[in-house]
């Protein structure tokens, strides 16, 4: 689809959910969910066992035992906590109080961020993807989005209100950094490349911030997905949340409830990583459910590569397997502008697949 037909007139503060009432009065069909996504809601399983990678231990004598427990992490679930990471509890609480404050503010100050542009990279949004069919549902999110690296290039195009705002998220991104590099050098390790190897691939990287917000539901019956299934198009996700439940992954055909983590961040496998590894660790199929009483919020910082960077399986991991590589080398704008033109989030790759290149 040609990005350009994407551009269509939704009025987006209209649709903000966190900045008005009775979005599901004014917009009876926008929210409701297809069949097949209810009946998946009936089958979830209550909370599952979330591996505790320690980065302590992985920055000490103990790296090595650090490396295999970060490998199964990885291979077995796609998932795991980051415990003794370094980012301090007063500035995880700051930047949740801040991201709190930012969407209880009035609309008005910030209408010159609404868009649903996906190209737009600091975004005040509702969607989850800018496709040009109108039909598809909503979510029950609004979202704040922007770039964080290098901090001095994109600090200007963040909000400026509250005040504080650009002080503590710069002071929140550039901690996240620290800790997405030591674990993305941990991951290289663990898949036998050098500790810098997926650092290298992604070019010159991207690191994004968002700020979710999933105000209460008032009728969760009708619109019991506040996110619908996805996997993240970058490399490693970490997430900090406001302490009510919400998310949900997807584990061997099972859906699971992941429970709240005080002071630790969930971390999760994108599809670049998958590419990468050459389908050794796989990305994670989550989601997010409605709640109508409490407001959530979550904080993902997505770790990826520049929209130019080539990314393509590491050549020793595509000769190790039988099939050679599994993946076609793209470009991060190009896979970008597949994910953003498709209906079902969870099958970005398969366009990329090298079985699906050479039918
Ligand atoms: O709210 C969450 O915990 C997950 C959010 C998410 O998956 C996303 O923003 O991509
Ligand atoms: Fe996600």
């Amino acid at each position: 689809m040609a990005l350009e037909a994407i551009e269509y007139s939704d009025d987006i503060q209209n649709l903000l959910l966190s900045r008005g009432h009775d979005k599901l009065a004014h917009h009876p069909n926008k929210y409701l969910i297809c069949d097949e996504e209810r009946r998946s809601l009936k089958e979830v399983s209550p909370s599952t066992y979330i591996p505790i990678i320690s980065l302590e231990e992985l920055g000490g004598r103990s790296r090595p035992v650090a490396i295999e427990k970060l490998k199964k992490a990885c291979k077995e679930h796609g998932f795991f906590q980051v415990a003794n990471h370094g980012v301090s509890e007063a500035l995880m609480g700051d930047m949740m109080e801040i991201a709190e404050e930012y969407f209880d503010m009035p609309l008005e100050d910030e209408v010159h961020l609404c868009t649903n542009d996906y190209r737009k990279r600091t975004r005040v949004c509702t969607r989850f993807c800018n496709t040009s069919n109108k039909d598809v549902h909503m979510h029950w999110r609004d979202y704040l989005r922007h770039p964080c690296y290098p901090i001095e290039y994109h600090i200007d195009s963040w909000p400026n209100n509250p005040s504080s705002y650009r002080y503590i998220a710069a002071k929140y991104a550039t901690a996240m950094r620290g800790v997405t590099l030591k674990l993305l050098g941990g991951i290289s390790e663990s898949l036998g490349l050098a500790r810098d190897y997926i650092e290298n691939a992604l070019g010159e990287q991207n690191q994004t911030m968002q700020i979710n917000c999933y105000p209460p539901c008032p009728k969760p019956e009708l619109t019991p997905l506040a996110l619908a299934a996805h996997t993240d198009p970058n490399c490693l996700t970490l997430v900090q949340d406001n302490g009510v439940s919400g998310l949900q992954i997807m584990k061997d055909g099972t859906w699971l409830d992941i429970p709240p983590l005080h002071e630790a961040f969930f971390v999760h496998i994108g599809d670049q990583l998958q590419v990468i590894s050459n389908g050794e660790y796989k990305s994670l199929v989550h989601r997010a459910m409605t709640n109508s009483v409490k407001r959530r919020m979550s904080i993902p910082t997505f770790y990826g590569p520049s929209l130019d960077a080539v990314i393509k399986p590491a050549s020793s991991l595509a000769s190790a397997n039988v099939h050679g590589p599994l993946y076609v080398p793209f470009t991060y704008r190009r896979f970008l502008d597949h994910f953003y033109s498709i209906k079902l989030y969870t099958t970005t790759l398969q366009q990329f697949e090298v079985a699906n290149c050479t039918k």
